[in-house]
């Protein structure tokens, strides 16, 4: 110490007794740390080697350490409305399983249908949705099927299978009221119009039915559709998308519009759940002959196996999202496709005739052969859910894709991605031939539904409105061609991707038609 000023620099000061001890706290938890990570490591790569795991190629990378490249490349991608091409490029070009980078995590990338099998079906239980999912939608889904994994996830889908089962008989006479609506509503003959608008509309009417056990209307009210609470909805999905690639990030993004829609879109909601909470509502098995004849409602049966209104919202809200989009990308990739093929649509046409013009039941429409094979086409060569991702929640193994063949196993480590492109799966030449880019029904006479067709995924979770969703397009199908003499394409352009959440024609079905004489 100085004697002029009393000052000691803390430089030349000796630590005192805590702050030794705060010192060995911090080293002893470091070389806790690396002890672990050593170990973790040590214990991954015998782990790796016990089941001759080798790595699969890796995306070259300009940006090594945070993949910021790649992702400015796939945005362009999607600006160019080439995001699913590019996807199967980069397979054409690294093969079918490799390694890339998405803002900073390593993650695989497979289009084996060996894989595939393993990472939905056999080794189900060692992937989960993950946090990306769990995070990005959040907000708007809260903690319904769509985000949850193991017991919760378990309970919500056998609550949703018993639903499902239980209204299964009233769907018919729903899809026909709608199909009457869409008839009714499409312009008269020789004009030139939109037909996706429509499919969308008759989606959402068809949905909100199914589910509200009221429709929007939208067909006779396209405001019911295009403003309010609805187009405040589908307003949340590019947030949530990218919400999804920013993953731990996503707080980075403006939320207020995201906030606010979420918001409208959950009053909306909340008003058929409300409603649902203050009916009377017998219990299954319960009912009386009188209110067997009434049609069963999806909401009711939902309410009757929880009461919570939140949990019911965040259900519905799932159930809109997931039943609507994907049917009418169907129905819209599907009429592309007839517009452009007089052929096909001729060949449609005279499938029904088979039914001499009346409202076919069920057994009639899986019956319909051509019209079925025209639909697994076209959820083949345009998917609408293109690409799905799992998170593995312990070390395991994926049986392909790893070493200089390509041929040995493949180590995914607890917490990495595996993101699969269903559009490059449903278009690889080796397994669908040389016309895997074309549509072509007839290969289905031959072609069997294995792992290298997953429009629904498979395994214990795939899609749990499946059957819905293929009786709606077909039913909608038919009735079109038992009206329709033709439907005429007046948009010079192929099929383009279009960018929203499922994938659908960007141009939608220009189109002029002509209804029977
Ligand atoms: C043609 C139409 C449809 C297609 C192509 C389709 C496709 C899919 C796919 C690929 C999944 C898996 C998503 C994942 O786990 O990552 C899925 C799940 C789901 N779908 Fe569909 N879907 C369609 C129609 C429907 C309909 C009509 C409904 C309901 C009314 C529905 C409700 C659901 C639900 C609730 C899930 C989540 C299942 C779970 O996590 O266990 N889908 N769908």
């Amino acid at each position: 110490m100085t004697a002029e000023t009393g000052f000691v620099p803390t430089v030349f000061s000796l630590p005192s007794e805590s702050a030794y001890s705060w010192v060995w706290a911090v080293s002893a938890g470091l070389v806790a740390i690396f002890v672990l990570y050593l170990t973790q490591g040590i214990a991954r790569r015998r782990f790796a080697y016990a089941h001759g795991c080798q790595a699969p190629p890796r995306y070259a990378h300009r940006d090594p350490i945070l993949g910021l490249d790649s992702l400015r490349d796939s945005m362009q991608a999607r600006k160019s409305d080439r995001y699913f091409r590019r996807e199967q490029q980069l397979h054409q070009a690294y093969g079918n399983t490799f390694m890339s980078l998405l803002l900073g995590s390593w993650m695989v990338n497979t289009i084996e249908p060996k894989n595939l099998e393993v990472l939905f079906s056999t080794k189900f239980a060692d992937y989960e949705v993950g946090f990306r999912r769990r995070n990005a939608f959040a907000p708007l889904f809260g903690k319904s099927i769509f985000q949850s994994d193991g017991t919760r996830w378990q309970t919500l889908r056998s609550q949703l299978q018993l639903c499902f089962s239980r209204v299964q008989t009233s769907q018919l006479g729903l899809l026909e009221s709608h199909c009457q609506r869409l008839l009714a509503a499409l312009p008269s003959d020789n004009q030139k119009f939109d037909l996706a608008l429509f499919l969308h509309r008759f989606a959402a009417d068809v949905s909100t039915d199914f589910l509200f056990g009221e429709s929007i209307n939208s067909l006779e009210n396209p405001q019911n559709l295009d403003g309010g609470a609805l187009k405040a909805f589908a307003d949340t999905h590019s947030t949530c998308e990218l919400r999804w690639l920013l993953g731990s990030m996503s707080w980075i993004w403006p939320q207020r519009t995201f906030m606010k829609n979420v918001r409208l879109t959950h009053r909306f909601i909340q008003r058929y759940v409300d409603a649902a909470l203050e009916r009377e509502v017998t219990p299954p098995g319960k009912a009386s002959d009188q209110q067997n004849e009434q049609r069963i409602l999806f909401i009711d049966q939902l309410r009757q196996r929880t009461q919570d209104p939140i949990a019911l919202r965040d259900e519905l809200t799932t159930l809109y999202f997931a039943g609507t989009d994907a049917p009418a990308a169907l129905l819209i990739n599907l009429f592309f496709v007839f517009s452009k093929r007089p052929d096909v649509w001729d060949r449609v046409r005279s499938e029904v005739q088979s039914l001499g013009g009346k409202a076919p039941d069920l057994q009639q429409l899986k019956g319909l052969r051509y019209v079925q094979d025209c639909i697994r086409e076209c959820l083949r060569l345009y998917p609408p859910q293109p690409s799905n991702s799992r998170v593995a929640v312990r070390d395991t193994v994926l049986p392909t894709g790893g070493g200089p063949d390509g041929g040995s196993p493949v180590l995914v480590p607890k917490g990495m991605m595996v993101h699969l492109s269903v559009y490059a799966l449903h278009h690889r030449k080796d397994l669908w031939g040389e016309d895997a880019d074309e549509f072509r029904p007839e290969r289905w006479s031959y072609e069997k539904q294995t792992w290298k067709y997953i429009p629904f995924l498979g395994g214990p979770r795939n899609c749990v409105g499946m059957d819905f969703g293929l009786n709606e397009v077909a039913y909608a199908v038919v009735r079109m061609a038992q009206n329709f003499q033709t439907i005429t394409s007046v948009d010079p352009d192929e099929w383009v991707e279009g960018s929203s959440i499922a994938l659908e024609s960007k141009n939608g079905v220009k189109v002029v038609m002509c209804r029977d004489a």
